[in-house]
């Protein structure tokens, strides 16, 4: 099961690999996180990525290897942003020249990169964004500025006090055209002493929500004041700007501009799996361990994982974790094959991509946010204890609903590609892809229900086109009410609401097919894929609601505890007293109340001033 969930032996050799050099390392420790400072714990955070680059150094690790390293470290940071959106960015949009020289210092650590495109007034419409690169000829230069206070830019990963360059999406503006928006690479910091360059007023936007969760990560706040770069720091892969100040637009789609986000949500997908795995194998494993009421005559306890209550409320979510997983690691391959695609100037796939990356990343981290959150009270009380690993778990996958694109916008996305689609079908041409079924118009707009017996709802092909009658009904029906409006954009706005849910039955479609096809590949392990094939009916028949669900919940339970083991995870990373591999919860949630810094002195600071002369006084009203 563990291959299954890895994706390969080699894959779950490397993974342990480096999650058990993060867990020994006492640098690393993470167990008091909640407890610090914000600046004790930013600090903490410079000293994890420093030692994580020594090690990396130190053992020559791999990429692979690395990017490891960082996701067990867990802790969100300026290094992140450096190679997560900083590094791609460059790759994406910079001219071979430009990458060697930038991603050459970059790589080596000795520049510290984000990615600055959001601002105070504009986040989800990059189209609005105020920063302005104005060129002047006259000393062949753009002179970056923040002409308002909304164009401050706002959020920026690591913006606030590390990185010493940015990747800085601002309005090209040259013989006095706006030609919109464009990348620059800005040096912000001096690599001498790290003092903001002239011109560049720069800080961190403040506390986020949690106690420790993206509190370690300084997003930041900037503002450019006339700030001159060199022409040739406009990333001028997709657009140039010739010496006299000519705009030339390269034969590429201008949507490439977007192209590092497009790369960062595919990730998302895989992140948002990690993620819904860590808490459903919390849940998973305290259930089992967990006992509350007995049967009447007196007899044990019973562990809260049987109660159907529990198992209808939380395997559901351990169905979509791995649901998730497998339909990250099919994005990852469409991902690839089109950026192979664009080398050799083939865009068709280009929407596709969009669509996918854009609609995935917001059903997979909108389930995960409300699921961890749901495993969090499938604890009880000791869910909400920071020990419990949730509240953490919580804070730090909430965002993903909003960064990389807020998940509503980015359904009206997958909703204009569905609309598109929709028109092309009706005027005779073949969809493909992942809109192929919405070929099959006529026999999904009529079909009975495929499936009538109750052991139907078993046979995937029949799963397949329940979802694939869903989403086309669903998306014909807004085609249709939308041609109803007066405009097609009033039309697109008015049913903005039922076109989001159409957007989500559609993506709920591609994850259901990949896990289908999941399944029909060679599975290794005795038993796994029957497992895995009763995890796929749980995830689709969820969805619509189906009463063959609670004998699917009883097949499961047997190996739920086995289906969370095979995620792999050491204590440390799961970070949780609720969800140890030896399942030793009362003994680890006492220990870990003990490291509170509250509890340093039995009697509390404050009981001087504040506690003992309150008694005191009700004590000697009392006797009056
Ligand atoms: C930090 C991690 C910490 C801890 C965890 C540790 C380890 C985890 C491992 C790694 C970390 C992983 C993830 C973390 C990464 C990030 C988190 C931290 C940082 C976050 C960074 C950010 O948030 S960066 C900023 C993100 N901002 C956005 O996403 C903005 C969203 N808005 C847009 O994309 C666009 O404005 C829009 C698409 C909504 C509208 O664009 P517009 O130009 O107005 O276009 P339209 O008119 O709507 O459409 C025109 C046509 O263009 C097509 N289109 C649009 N977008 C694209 C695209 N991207 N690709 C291709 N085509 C596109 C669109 O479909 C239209 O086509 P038509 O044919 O219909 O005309
Ligand atoms: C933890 C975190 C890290 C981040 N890191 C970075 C970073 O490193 N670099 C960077 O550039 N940015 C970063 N961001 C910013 C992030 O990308 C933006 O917050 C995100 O794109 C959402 O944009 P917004 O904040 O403008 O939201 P808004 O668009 O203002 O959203 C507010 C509400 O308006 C709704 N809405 C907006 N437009 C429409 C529409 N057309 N139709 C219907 N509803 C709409 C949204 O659905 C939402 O409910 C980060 C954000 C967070 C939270």
């Amino acid at each position: 099961m563990k291959v299954a969930w890895a994706g390969s032996r080699h894959a779950v050799e490397v993974a342990d690999r480096m999650a058990c050099l993060v867990a020994s390392d006492p640098v690393f420790r993470k167990d008091t996180r909640t407890m610090l400072s914000r600046k004790e714990l930013f600090k903490d955070t410079l000293k994890k990525a420093a030692h994580a680059w020594k090690r990396t150094v130190e053992l020559h690790l791999t990429e692979e290897e690395a990017n490891l390293l960082r996701l067990y470290i867990d802790q969100p940071g300026y290094v992140d942003l450096h190679w997560v959106m900083f590094v791609p960015a460059i790759k994406g949009q910079g001219t071979e020249e430009q990458q060697k020289k930038w991603l050459t210092m970059a790589y080596k650590f000795q520049i510290i990169g984000t990615y600055a495109q959001t601002e105070l007034g504009h986040g989800s419409n990059v189209q609005g964004l105020e920063t302005t690169a104005t060129f002047d000829p006259s000393t062949d230069e753009f002179i970056m500025h923040s002409p308002t206070l909304t164009s401050s830019k706002w959020w920026p990963g690591g913006l606030g006090k590390t990185s010493t360059h940015a990747v800085v999406y601002a309005r090209l503006i040259t013989e006095g055209k706006d030609y919109g928006i464009h990348g620059f690479i800005m040096q912000l910091r001096s690599l001498d002493d790290h003092s903001p360059l002239p011109g560049i007023t720069i800080g961190d936007i403040g506390g986020k929500f949690g106690s420790g969760a993206y509190n370690s990560m300084d997003n930041g706040v900037m503002r450019l004041d006339h700030v001159r770069i060199p022409r040739d720091q406009m990333l001028m892969r997709l657009a140039q700007v010739t010496r006299e100040g000519k705009y030339v637009h390269s034969d590429v789609p201008k949507q490439l501009l977007y192209g590092t986000m497009v790369y960062v949500r595919q990730t998302i997908v895989a992140d948002a799996s990690r993620a819904l795995s860590r808490a459903v194998c919390i849940a998973v494993r305290y259930g089992a361990i967990r006992k509350q009421f007995g049967s009447k005559a007196g007899g044990p306890e019973t562990q809260v994982l049987n109660y159907k209550t529990q198992q209808s409320r939380l395997f559901p979510f351990l169905a979509s974790a791995y649901a998730f997983r497998f339909v990250g690691q099919w994005l990852k391959w469409l991902y690839t094959d089109v950026t192979q695609k664009l080398e050799s100037k083939d865009f068709s796939t280009l929407p596709e991509a969009h669509a996918c990356t854009a609609g995935l990343k917001s059903v997979t981290t909108s389930a995960t946010a409300d699921a961890i959150e749901e495993c969090q009270k499938l604890c009880g009380g000791h869910g909400y204890l920071n020990s419990s690993g949730l509240p953490e778990l919580f804070a730090v996958n909430l965002p993903a609903c909003t960064y990389e694109g807020d998940n509503v916008v980015l359904l009206l996305q997958v909703a204009r590609f569905l609309m598109k689609t929709v028109s092309q079908v009706a005027s005779g041409k073949q969809p493909v892809g992942t809109t192929a079924y919405m070929g099959n118009i006529q026999h999904l707009m009529q079909c009975k229900s495929v499936v009538n017996t109750v052991e139907d709802w078993l046979n995937p092909a029949a799963i397949k086109e329940v979802f694939e009658a869903r989403a086309l009904r669903m998306a014909v029906n807004c085609a249709q009410n939308i041609s109803k409006a007066p405009s097609q954009e009033e039309g697109f706005s008015e049913l903005s609401p039922d076109l989001v849910e159409a957007a989500v039955a559609h993506v709920q479609l591609i994850i259901v097919t990949k896990f289908i096809e999941k399944l029909q590949e060679d599975i290794l392990g005795h038993g796994v894929k029957e497992q895995l094939q009763k995890l796929c009916g749980i995830y689709a028949l969820h969805l619509i609601h189906n009463e063959r669900l609670g004998k699917l919940y009883a097949q499961v339970r047997p190996n739920a505890v086995a289906l969370v083991d095979a995620f792999d995870y050491t204590d440390h990373y799961l970070g949780s007293a609720l969800g140890r591999y030896d399942g030793d919860v009362y003994s680890a949630l006492y220990k870990e109340a003990w490291k509170d810094p509250l509890n340093e002195t039995v009697v509390p600071d404050g009981y001087q001033e504040h506690l003992r002369p309150l008694l005191k006084q009700q004590l000697k009203l009392s006797r009056l």
